[in-house]
Formats: structure tokens, C-alpha cells, sequence
């Protein structure tokens, strides 16, 4: 099974790139994210260190699911919390993604796509055979952040501040697909990536 590890900064366009691979290409879709979202439901692992550290008040909504919204302003305001976070979520992350990858791998999958925004952050590029980046300019990555999770310029100028620089990966990647422009230009770089990709 060949991996893909698919990273970039946040709102860059990750989804929208590993959406075509698995409904055009059928690769199988691993993603982070979701994982992350798992071990924060209601009673476990990560909703209890969220509930241990900052106490229901704050790290809860009424109804008992993590309040995300509140979370998220002290991690991507504050590098110690952000320290913290990382340090314990990591492995239980990992964790989850590696239970994933077998998964596909007993299913039989010829390619599976590992969508992990902070694949180098975490140095995790090795769990992949070849690393793709998605890649914006810094103005539209703010422009694209702003709009999508209707965020002031300062949150989301703290969030991509707690990420490392775009340029860097983009240096760091494999292949490099520019989602500056329209769809139909990504669409054509993805294309060309995955056929690449398998005449390996
Ligand atoms: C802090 C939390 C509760 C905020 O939740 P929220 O719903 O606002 O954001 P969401 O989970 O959808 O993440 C959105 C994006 O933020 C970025 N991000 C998330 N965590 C981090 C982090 N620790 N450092 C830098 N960027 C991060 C990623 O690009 C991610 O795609 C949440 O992001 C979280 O639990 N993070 C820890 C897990 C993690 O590290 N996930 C990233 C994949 S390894
Ligand atoms: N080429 C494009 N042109 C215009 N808008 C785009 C383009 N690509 C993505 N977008 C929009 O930008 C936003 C971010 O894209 P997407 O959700 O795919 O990013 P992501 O990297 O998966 O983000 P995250 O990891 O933060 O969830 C979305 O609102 C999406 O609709």
C-alpha cells in the first residue's frame, strides 16, 4: 500500500485535494483531524486531560462536549497550553492513525492518503512514502481562514502563527500542489501529482 502523507497550514486546501484522491482515485482517506475529533468525544482520553486542565467551566459547553471554540482560543493564543496540547495529544493521535492504516492495509487499499496538517511539526514524514504539500500564499491562507471559520484577522493570525511557515514546507515537500489559483488549476496538479506518483 503506497502512502501519501498530505500536510500544508491550516485552511490551505487539504481537504479539498484529498476529497478528489479518494472520490477520483479511490485512495483510501486517513485524516488527523478526524482522529484528533475521536479522542475528544465525551469521556475520552483528550476530552478528559481538556477537563483535567482547564475544569468544566471552560473546557465544556452545557451539553458536555468540548467546547472548541473556548479551547482553541487558549491553545492558539498561549505556546505553553499549545506545548501541553502537543506533547499529550501526539501519541494518542499517532496512535489512532496507525490503527487506521492497518485497517486499510487488511482491507487490501493501494493507496491511502494520510491527511495530517503538522506531519512535519510532529516529524512524522517518514510514516509516508512521498509527502505532498498544499500550498497558498500567506495573504490567501488569512483570506481563506477568515472566511471559512468566521474568524477575526488576530485569531486566525494566531493560528497560523502556531504553525510552521507554509514557505518551509513548501521547500521541505515532495510534491508541491499550488491551490492559489481556481479549482480547475488544483484539479489539473492533482492529476498530474497522482499519475507521478504511481509511475514510479
Ligand atoms: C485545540 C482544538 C480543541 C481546537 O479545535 P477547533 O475545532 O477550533 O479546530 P480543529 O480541531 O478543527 O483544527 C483546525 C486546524 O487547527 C490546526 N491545529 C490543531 N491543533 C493544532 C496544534 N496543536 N498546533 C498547531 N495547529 C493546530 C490544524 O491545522 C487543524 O487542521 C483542537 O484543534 C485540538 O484538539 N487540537 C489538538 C489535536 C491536534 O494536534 N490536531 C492536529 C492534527 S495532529
Ligand atoms: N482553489 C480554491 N479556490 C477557492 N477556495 C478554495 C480553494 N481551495 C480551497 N478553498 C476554500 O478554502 C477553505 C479551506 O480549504 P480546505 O477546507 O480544503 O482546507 P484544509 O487544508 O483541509 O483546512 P483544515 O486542515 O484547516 O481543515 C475552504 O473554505 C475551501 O472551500
Amino acid at each position: 500500500m503506497r502512502i501519501i502523507g498530505l500536510t500544508g497550514g491550516i485552511a490551505s486546501g487539504k481537504s479539498t485535494v484529498s476529497k478528489r484522491l479518494h472520490e477520483l482515485y479511490g485512495a483510501a482517506h486517513i485524516d488527523a483531524d478526524e482522529a484528533a475529533y475521536r479522542i475528544a468525544e465525551p469521556g475520552a482520553p483528550l476530552w478528559r486531560l481538556f477537563v483535567e486542565r482547564y475544569g468544566k467551566e471552560k473546557a465544556l459547553k452545557e451539553d458536555g462536549t468540548l467546547d472548541r471554540a473556548s479551547i482553541g482560543k487558549i491553545i492558539f493564543a498561549n505556546p505553553d497550553e499549545r506545548a501541553w496540547l502537543d506533547s499529550v495529544s501526539h501519541p494518542l493521535v499517532k496512535e489512532e492513525l496507525l490503527g487506521k492504516l492497518e485497517d486499510c492495509r487488511r482491507l487490501g487499499a493501494e493507496a491511502a492518503v494520510l491527511d495530517v496538517p503538522l506531519l512535519y511539526e510532529v516529524g512524522w514524514e517518514n510514516m509516508a512514502d512521498s509527502v505532498w504539500v498544499v500550498y497558498v500564499s500567506p495573504e490567501t491562507q488569512l483570506k481563506r481562514l477568515m472566511e471559512r471559520n468566521n474568524l477575526t484577522e488576530e485569531l486566525a493570525l494566531d493560528r497560523i502563527s502556531s504553525q510552521m511557515p507554509l514557505a518551509e514546507k513548501k521547500a521541505r515537500a515532495d510534491v508541491v500542489i499550488d491551490n492559489n489559483g481556481d479549482l480547475e488549476s488544483t484539479n489539473r496538479q492533482i492529476d498530474k501529482a497522482w499519475n507521478e506518483e504511481f509511475s514510479k
